[in-house]
């Protein structure tokens, strides 16, 4: 949405304290949140490992009878030696029955959890807009770095827009990295966003190690066919909505890369779909979202799935949340791995240049994979 030629920013929208949302963001009725966003407070989380899926029934009004109570609560025990077999079959479950789990003793130490949430919130409450839009991405083309507010590029003027504003980061390769393009203000922003990236990589690579073992492949199986990972950092702002039950923050979709690992703050909004219900992701401030994405579809055959998920918005809190992608390159081909085909399971995708599988998304929107 552009007022006089100036994309306007929902967070300035948000604070003229309009009481009803303009049209564009109306969502039609199919895609509505069924009920209207309640805001949680955090838990510290457990330290066991443990699924929290649970059928017990509720007062929700969702048409789902299963009412599952939050995504599965993986420890990864600091990744102990002693205890990697346990691990990788609970993440081999939870990835084949989810494609989404929350990971806790994950190695990034809670600190750098907690400065990443802090200097985006400062950014977007306390730098003022003039400022902000000085960062803005480039809005005629995909995917640019910086400060923006929608995600699909689209000349059709049926597009409905998210209730969200964000900030994009090229993180690595460190070729694509130039922090002289991400924020000044808070004064540590850089260097934060820095280390964070450093840490996602990491787990990254441990969390695909993990998955690809628990198909019985190589540890590296996956990470070979993703190739480097081009990692993008997207801090995303929802403003509160004052018709939380007409919006959402962020549509429907599955990521497009490989694996995304995702922080939120304590306001919750998060949404995974499982058996056709929308499941909310309780916020865990020491947990990390681990989202399996399209790539790691394919390349598994379709032995796990990526997890479609969804942001809600509600009327009186704003939410922040930090998702970190790890894509491959643009022009890497991915196609189901080798081990994975048999006569007993044909190759379920066709092979995609990356590059080829991004453009489509972003001219047609998420309409899945090219599957046989
Ligand atoms: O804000 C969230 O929790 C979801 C963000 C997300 O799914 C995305 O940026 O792709
Ligand atoms: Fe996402």
């Amino acid at each position: 949405m552009e007022v006089a030629g100036k994309p306007l920013r929902v967070q300035t929208l948000a604070q003229t304290g309009l009481t009803q949302v303009p049209s564009q963001y109306i969502q039609p009725p199919e895609n509505r949140p069924r009920k209207p966003a309640v805001t949680s407070t955090s838990t510290s989380t457990s330290t066991t490992t443990t699924s929290s899926s649970s059928s017990s029934s509720s007062s929700s009004s969702s048409i789902s009878s299963k009412n599952y109570n939050n995504i599965p609560l993986i420890d990864l025990l600091e990744f102990d030696p002693h205890h990697s077999g346990e691990v990788r079959d609970e993440i081999g479950r939870a990835c084949r029955e989810w494609g989404a789990f929350h990971v806790t003793n994950h190695g990034v130490p809670n600190r750098v959890l907690q400065e990443m949430r802090s200097v985006g919130l400062t950014f977007f409450n306390d730098c003022p807009i003039a400022n902000k839009l000085t960062y803005s991405c480039d809005p005629n083309s995909a995917a640019t770095e910086g400060y923006g507010s929608r995600m699909l590029v689209s000349t059709a003027d049926d597009s409905v827009l998210d209730w969200r504003d964000y900030f994009d980061h090229h993180t690595l390769p460190l070729s694509r990295r130039n922090p002289s393009r991400w924020p000044h203000f808070p004064p540590t922003y850089r260097e934060v966003v820095a280390e964070y990236s450093d840490h996602m990589k990491a787990l990254a690579q441990k969390l695909l190690a993990f998955i690809s073992k628990s198909l019985g492949l190589r540890p590296s199986c996956i990470e070979d066919a993703v190739g480097e990972f081009y990692q993008n950092i997207t801090v995303s702002y929802y403003p509160p909505c004052p018709q939380p039950e007409l919006t959402l923050g962020l549509q429907p979709h599955s990521d497009m890369g490989a694996i995304t690992l995702l922080i939120q703050d304590d306001v919750g909004g998060l949404e995974v779909l499982k058996d056709g219900e929308w499941v909310t992701v309780k916020p865990l401030s020491d947990a990390i979202v681990v989202i399996l994405a399209d790539q790691t579809e394919i390349i598994t055959n379709g032995e796990y799935r990526s997890a479609q998920h969804r942001a809600i918005t509600n009327s009186s809190q704003a939410r922040l949340s930090v998702a970190t992608f790890h894509d491959p390159a643009k022009t890497m081909k991915i196609s189901p791995a080798f081990e994975l085909v048999k006569e007993s399971s044909p190759p379920r995708y066709r092979q995609v240049v990356y590059g080829d599988y991004v453009s489509s998304w972003y001219t047609k929107g998420p309409e899945g994979k090219q599957e046989y």
